[in-house]
């Protein structure tokens, strides 16, 4: 059993709020993507807070300084998850950290770039991070890349924290993370670029779910 995430990429704001619409009743948790949040910034996240009560929302910042500072008014705003580089200084994990423990929300840290995952993994945990983001990003899923091996080394550990993945995963491999280990399985492109967004999340979930 894992949850689902739908990351939301698109740039206009409108176009997101249209397939949040679309997706919400079949998703656990909306993501607001990368390109999307610093594009349309906090007043996104206030509008689908206020619009999808039941959705959890992952804001992905991100963040690769003053994560504290970064991070609280997101949390203030409504977000559930807010997103730190693993790569960061470990400053800066440990404020997004206080950060959400403020608000009872949960931070994950993204091992996009990290080059020793499981040490990084076994650190950030240590100091309380909620969620590990295994994630293979869309500039290294251009080049071949794939989540698969690093999410074995991490869930090999068996840390007992969340697992996130992302990184291309459609509903013929949401099987195989969900068995891997994965808690939260996140869709992006397998969803926004269906015929039927909808549909594409349901049957995602059902494998999740399952
Ligand atoms: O996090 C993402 C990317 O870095 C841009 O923000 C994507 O949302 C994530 O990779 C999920 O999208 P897909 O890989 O298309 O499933």
């Amino acid at each position: 059993m894992a949850l689902t995430q739908m990351a939301l990429d698109s740039l206009d704001f409108d176009a997101t709020i249209a397939l949040a619409e679309k997706v919400a009743p079949h998703v656990d948790i909306l993501e607001i993507g990368t390109p999307c949040i610093k594009h349309n910034g906090i007043k996104l996240l206030e509008t689908l807070r206020a619009k999808f009560p039941n959705n959890k929302i992952l804001v992905d910042l991100k963040t690769m300084d003053a994560g504290e500072y970064e991070s609280e008014p997101f949390y203030k705003a409504g977000a559930d998850i807010c997103v730190v580089l693993g790569v960061s200084d470990i400053g800066t994990i440990k404020g997004v950290i206080k950060a959400a423990n403020k608000y009872g929300k949960k931070a994950q840290v993204d091992l996009i770039s990290v080059e020793d995952k499981v040490a990084k993994t076994k650190e950030v945990a240590a100091a309380g991070a909620h969620i590990i983001g295994i994630h293979t990003g869309l500039d290294q899923q251009a080049a071949g890349q794939t989540p698969f091996a690093d999410l074995a080394a991490v869930a090999g550990l068996n840390l007992g924290v969340d697992i996130s993945v992302a990184g291309g995963v459609k509903a013929a491999t949401a099987a195989q993370v969900r068995d891997a280990g994965a808690t939260i399985i996140v869709a992006g492109a397998a969803i926004y670029g269906a015929a039927d967004p909808a549909a594409a999340a349901a049957e995602i979930t059902a494998i999740a779910h399952a």
